[in-house]
């Protein structure tokens, strides 16, 4: 990033979204809400886990940023998911969408194809999920990628210049375009996509990120992907297996600085 960017840097968005604490209003699935939640506490800002459609537009409107995240669907949910993002969109609020296995089944198609017509600011997925999401073929299998995140590249610049929005990749290593320019984040852990769920932890992140830096939802998805990636770098270092991992990350995701930023988050700019 350049010196005029550097108040928009990792570190800095790091140390506004602590201080700032959103409220960070999420529709996740069922496996998530818990490590999501935990997520965002140990990062230092306030999830609320908010999906009937009742009050989810309402929601929308007074939190700092929603994330929609598509895992455990059912017609109800569906129903509280555009509401919340009709909400948000109402409030100019960023709003971050999830698309879980979207190519799945034909009631997943259907909901993500609403969602994208309400323009989410910000879409987060792996591999298979962008790749299908721009229209091609993808090797995914359910919620798993089967997809290297370099073979998601074009199709997230297609996707982001379709839907005016920035696109975020996950994977070894991950990918951020807002259609234009582009980064790679490296950095992470194997062990990660050994823990359910981590993918939809780091949506809710994200929303946190634009919830602090609304008008650079770019530099708010970098930020998000690089604590993650800084952060599972150092748990790896203690853990033995997936179990521990998940603690050691949510330890470091707490006790993370803009030092620890800068050495374990490698941020490479394509463009
Ligand atoms: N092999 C890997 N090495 C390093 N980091 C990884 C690896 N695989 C995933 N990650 C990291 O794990 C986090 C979640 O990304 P991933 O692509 O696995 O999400 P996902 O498939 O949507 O997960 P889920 O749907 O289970 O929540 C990201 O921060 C990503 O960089
Ligand atoms: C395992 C699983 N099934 C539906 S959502 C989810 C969490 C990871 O995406
Ligand atoms: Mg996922």
């Amino acid at each position: 990033m350049t010196d005029t960017h550097q108040n928009l840097s990792p570190a800095r968005l790091l140390t506004d979204m602590r201080d700032a604490a959103p409220l960070v209003h999420c529709i996740t699935n069922y496996v998530a809400m818990n490590i999501a939640a935990n997520t965002l506490l140990a990062a230092g800002t306030s999830p609320a886990m908010v999906h009937a459609p009742e009050e989810s537009g309402e929601f929308a409107a007074i939190a700092g940023a929603l994330t929609v995240n598509i895992g455990t669907l059912s017609s109800e949910w569906v129903a509280g998911m555009k509401e919340a993002a009709t909400g948000a969109s109402a409030a100019q609020k960023p709003w971050v969408l999830d698309p879980v296995a979207h190519f799945a089944t034909g009631f997943r198609r259907d909901a993500v194809t609403a969602l994208l017509a309400l323009k989410p600011t910000i879409i987060r997925g792996n591999a298979s999920e962008i790749i299908a999401l721009a229209g091609g073929q993808s090797a995914g299998q359910g919620v798993d990628s089967g997809d290297p995140v370099e073979q998601a590249e074009e199709a997230a610049k297609t996707l982001a210049q379709n839907q005016k929005c920035v696109v975020a990749v996950t994977g070894s290593s991950d990918f951020v375009t807002d259609g234009s320019a582009a980064v790679r984040i490296h950095g992470g852990s194997a062990l990660m996509p050994k823990i359910t769920a981590m993918g939809c932890s780091l949506t809710a992140l994200v929303g946190a990120f634009a919830a602090t830096a609304p008008k650079a939802p770019f530099e708010a998805t970098i930020a998000a992907l690089a604590c993650f990636a800084a952060a599972g770098k150092m748990a790896e270092k203690t853990a033995s297996g997936p179990a521990s991992f998940a603690t050691a990350f949510l330890d470091a995701l707490y006790n993370l600085d803009g030092a620890a930023l800068e050495t374990h988050a490698g941020i490479e700019v394509l463009s």
